[in-house]
């Protein structure tokens, strides 16, 4: 393979065990600088192929570029390159956190200052502390502060706001912002999706070690058939006109349109060209606005519960049925 500029390239990835491939036939691209959600349910594969990227363990075939370069067979300078929470860290029994952030930023040859990493992932507090002595939560954001230390060009992310409470949730997701706009790439696993919704500009979803969509969350959206909702209140002076021939069900991919005490609610797969045809009815008849007027688009959960339950469905169907010998 020649190097590309894209800083992950994943190419018919595959890891066996047994007779199991649990990635199976993996491809995947990420663009350079941006926020990539990697998602799908236990076990389908997230780890594995995190590890597989970042050098931790070997692939059975296909082919994988990081920053250019075969993760399993990585340079120091590679390594250096990169930055990796992992879902489970090492135990330090005898350090305080500022300790554990200063031994690790001394693997790098460019690290981020040691406080400004602490402070970032809101230990400044807790400093001087033992790290052995710090909650669950608390050493997540350690685990997190030792990921990114060493001022990665990319970050791999497996489930780093696991166990943190709400705020310190938010505040991993100003950390990953604070890298996003520095044009750090980010691959990021978790089982929040509105850790997905609010970050990533892609996401792709995985289901029994294949990827069964990727895409922009509108893309998502679109490709599984959701609906988005739109919905006002229909003014007095508009009650008796009918509504334009374009809101017919049959039109402009509308799903359902009903007036019901003087509320509109119509549910289309186009709710742009809906909104302007409602817009410009309501103009030509004299009235400025709609009140109560809402767009509801699916909910990135609505998307991937969908996806994720219909790549089991087919999952089920293609597999062979035991056979009842009489
Ligand atoms: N060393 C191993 N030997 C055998 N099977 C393994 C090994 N490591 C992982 N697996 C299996 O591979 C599959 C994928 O595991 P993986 O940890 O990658 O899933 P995941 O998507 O990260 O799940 P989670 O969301 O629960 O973290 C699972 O069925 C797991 O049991």
């Amino acid at each position: 393979m020649t190097p590309t500029d894209q800083p992950i390239v994943v190419r018919d990835l595959c890891k066996r065990y047994g007779d199991r491939n649990v990635v199976d036939h993996l491809d995947l691209t990420i663009e350079p600088g941006e926020v990539f959600g990697f998602l799908g349910p236990n076990g389908a594969g997230k780890t594995t192929t995190i590890d597989i990227l970042t050098g931790r363990r070997p692939r059975t075939s296909g082919d994988v570029e990081v920053l250019g370069h075969d993760p399993w067979r990585d340079a120091a300078a590679w390594r250096a390159r990169i930055g990796v929470v992992p879902q489970r860290t090492g135990e330090y029994p005898v350090l305080t956190v500022r300790e554990v952030v200063s031994m690790f930023a001394a693997l790098y040859p460019r690290p981020l200052p040691v406080d400004e990493v602490i402070d970032m992932v809101g230990l400044t507090k807790k400093a001087k502390d033992l790290a052995a002595n710090l909650s669950g939560g608390q050493k997540r954001r350690l685990d997190v502060a030792v990921g990114v230390v060493g001022n990665p060009e990319l970050i791999f992310l497996d489930e780093p706001t696991t166990g943190l409470d709400p705020v310190a949730r938010r505040e991993a997701w100003d950390l990953v912002r604070f890298f996003a706009d520095r044009g750090t790439t980010t691959l990021l696993t978790t089982h929040y999706l509105d850790e997905v919704e609010a970050l990533s500009q892609r996401a792709g979803i995985i289901v029994g070690g294949s990827l069964v969509e990727i895409g922009t969350m509108s893309e998502l959206a679109s490709r599984e058939h959701v609906v988005t909702t739109i919905s006002c209140s229909i003014p007095e002076t508009l009650r008796d006109v009918t509504l334009p021939a374009q809101l017919d069900p049959h039109q402009l991919s509308i799903d359902d349109a009903r007036i019901t005490k003087g509320q509109l609610r119509i549910e289309t797969h186009d709710p742009c060209q809906v909104t302007y045809e409602l817009l410009s009815w309501a103009r030509q008849y004299g009235a400025r606005e709609l009140p109560d007027f809402r767009v509801v688009q699916p909910s990135l959960e609505e998307v991937y519960l969908r996806l994720v339950h219909g790549a089991d469905t087919r999952a089920k169907e293609m597999a062979p049925t035991d056979e009842v010998v009489q």
